[in-house]
This record gives C-alpha cells, structure tokens and sequence, in this order.
C-alpha cells in the first residue's frame, strides 16, 4: 500500500516518522514551489534523536493519501491533487476542528473513502528538518463517506497510526475535541496567556457558556455531547497541559492565521444553519479576528 503525506509541518513530519518506524510505504507531497529535505530528524518523547528519509510522492501511485496542513489549508491543497489520485484512493484529513470534510466529500468520487483524524500527540518544528514529538497522546481514527477499505488499507494505516482500530462513530470524537478547542484555543489566544492560566476564576463564565453552547450545536447535529462532562473535560486538560501555549495563542502571538474559523467558527456556521444561537461562540470569533488584525 502507498500511503502519502501532504503538509508536512509538525504533526505531517511525526505520523511519516511512524509510518516509517511501521515499515510501511510512505511518501510525500512538496507544497507547490517548495523543496523537500532528503531527510529530517525526528526527536522522541526520550529525548532520542531519529533520522528518517524522505521519498517524494507518486501521486497517481497513492492508495491513501494522509493530509496535514492546518484546517483553512486543506481544500487548496487538495483541490489540485483530486483528478490525479486513483478513483479508489482513500483520504485521511488529520487537523483540529472540523469544516473541510464537508467540501472535501462534495470533491471525491463515488467509491473515495473519506476518514477523519483526532490525535492528542504534540509535535513541534525546531527547523525544517528537525521536529520534536513534544507529547505522547492517541489518535483516533474513523471513517465517514465513501466505501468501506480494504483490509489490508485498514491493518496498514492502523499501524501507522498506532491505532488499535477505527472509531465508528468518528464525528463524536472529533467533537469532543472540539469542545476543547472551543474553550481554551480563543481564551489563550486573545489574553495571550498559558492554558493554565484560564483555571483562573474570571475566565469560569466564558468557559461554561461556551461549552454549553458547543454541545446544544452538537445536540442539533446529531451528536450527543454530554455538557457537565464536557466542562469537566475541558478543565482536565487545561490542567494537564497548563504549561503549553496553545496553537491559536501560538499563532496570534506569531502574527500567523488561526484555526478559528475551523473552531469556534464551525460551531457558529452549524447553529446558524441548524437553528441554535452561538452567541458566545461569535464573541469569540470576533476577537480572535480583531486580535489578528
Ligand atoms: N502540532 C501539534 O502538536 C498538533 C497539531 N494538530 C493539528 O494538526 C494540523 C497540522 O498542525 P501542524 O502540523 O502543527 O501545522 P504546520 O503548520 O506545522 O503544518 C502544516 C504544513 O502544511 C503545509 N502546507 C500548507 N499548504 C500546503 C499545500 N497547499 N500543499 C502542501 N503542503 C501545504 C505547511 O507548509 P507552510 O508552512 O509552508 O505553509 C506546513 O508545512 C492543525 O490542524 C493542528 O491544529 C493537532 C494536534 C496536535
Ligand atoms: C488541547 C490543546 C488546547 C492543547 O494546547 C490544543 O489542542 C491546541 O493547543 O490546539
């Protein structure tokens, strides 16, 4: 089988490094006008130093292509590899928050698998050819359209991603990390402050109202987000990963764009189109946007 990466950032360079470490046949797609490195270093949770190969993609060879850019990156880079994929080929979209996957499915031909990604592994560019595996977490991994894979696909991109086996229900998954997102990405973005730092009591009643309102979205969705152990799962991470800059406060702080129209943004595009207010959530579309201006 031959898997193949498009964006290869941080969580891109780590899940090639695991493909490689499983023996599998994995590749890569260059950005447009940019040149892949021959090779990377890959340093793990211990600390040790890994240097992995890097072969250029095939595309019409790919059997899975697995993508890796940020959510609002996705459909670009997609578009123009569609009519080059096999019509049997199968895509993994492996980004926080969700949104892509519905342009993405309207992309595909009949018999194109589409799978969804959530991971809590954290990985860090040092340099274009060095990346840090900053965290050890889970991926999960499932499928939503298109026809059912190959056992041989499914064993080989189990392995890859050092899942035990595909999350039927993947869209819940992907929304309970989503109601994480929801919460602490925008918090810490627009006060610039470390995830710890929203244990904070004045950050209590934004915190609760987005949550709340994250799960009547999902509710109207089809998707059972239970609210008090959303919020009780919220807090578990802000408290377990504390110390941590989060990706959109990373992003404001650099001057690059964020996620949220992928985050807090997909939540608001739903209620509106479902019916449910997202007041809380708009609030904070608002000022990441004004924080990015
Ligand atoms: N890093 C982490 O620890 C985690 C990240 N995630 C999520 O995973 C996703 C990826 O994150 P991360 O790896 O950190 O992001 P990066 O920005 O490091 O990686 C994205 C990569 O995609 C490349 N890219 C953009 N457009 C194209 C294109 N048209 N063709 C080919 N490549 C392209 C980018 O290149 P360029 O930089 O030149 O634009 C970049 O190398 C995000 O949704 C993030 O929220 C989820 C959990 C943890
Ligand atoms: C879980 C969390 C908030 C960890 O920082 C994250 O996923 C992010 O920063 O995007």
């Amino acid at each position: 089988m031959q898997f193949a990466i498009l964006g290869f950032g941080a969580i891109g360079k780590l899940l090639h490094w695991q493909f490689q470490r499983a023996k599998l046949n994995v590749s890569v797609i260059a950005k447009a006008q940019q040149a892949l490195p021959n090779t990377y270093e890959l340093i793990d949770t211990n600390g040790v130093h890994h240097s992995a190969h890097v072969k250029p993609a095939h595309i019409p060879s790919i059997d899975c292509l697995i993508v890796c850019t940020k959510a609002y990156q996705v459909v670009d880079a997609l578009k123009p590899l569609i009519e080059q994929l096999p019509s049997s080929s199968s895509i993994v979209l492996c980004h926080n928050g969700l949104g892509p996957h519905i342009e993405v499915c309207e992309l595909l031909g009949a018999e194109q698998s589409l799978l969804l990604a959530t991971t809590t592994h954290g990985a860090l560019t040092k340099s274009s050819t060095q990346v840090i595996h900053s965290g050890l977490g889970t991926t999960k991994l499932g499928q939503i359209s298109g026809s059912p894979l190959a056992p041989l696909l499914e064993r080989q991109l189990l392995a890859g991603f050092g899942a035990e086996r595909l999350t039927d229900d993947v869209l819940s998954a992907v929304w309970q990390k989503l109601v994480i997102n929801c919460a602490i990405n925008p918090l810490t973005a627009i006060h610039r402050v470390a995830n710890g730092e929203l244990l904070d009591k004045r950050f209590n009643a934004d915190i609760a109202a987005i949550v709340a309102e994250v799960c009547q979205v999902a509710r109207a969705d089809g998707i059972t987000l239970d609210p008090q152990a959303s919020l009780e799962k919220v807090y578990q991470v802000i408290t377990a990963t504390a110390s941590n800059t989060s990706s959109m406060a990373q992003d404001v702080i650099a001057g690059r764009p964020t996620e949220i129209s992928a985050i807090n943004g997909y939540v608001c595009q739903r209620g509106t189109l479902l019916g449910v207010t997202t007041p809380n959530n708009d609030k904070m579309v608002q000022w990441v946007v004004n924080a990015t201006r």
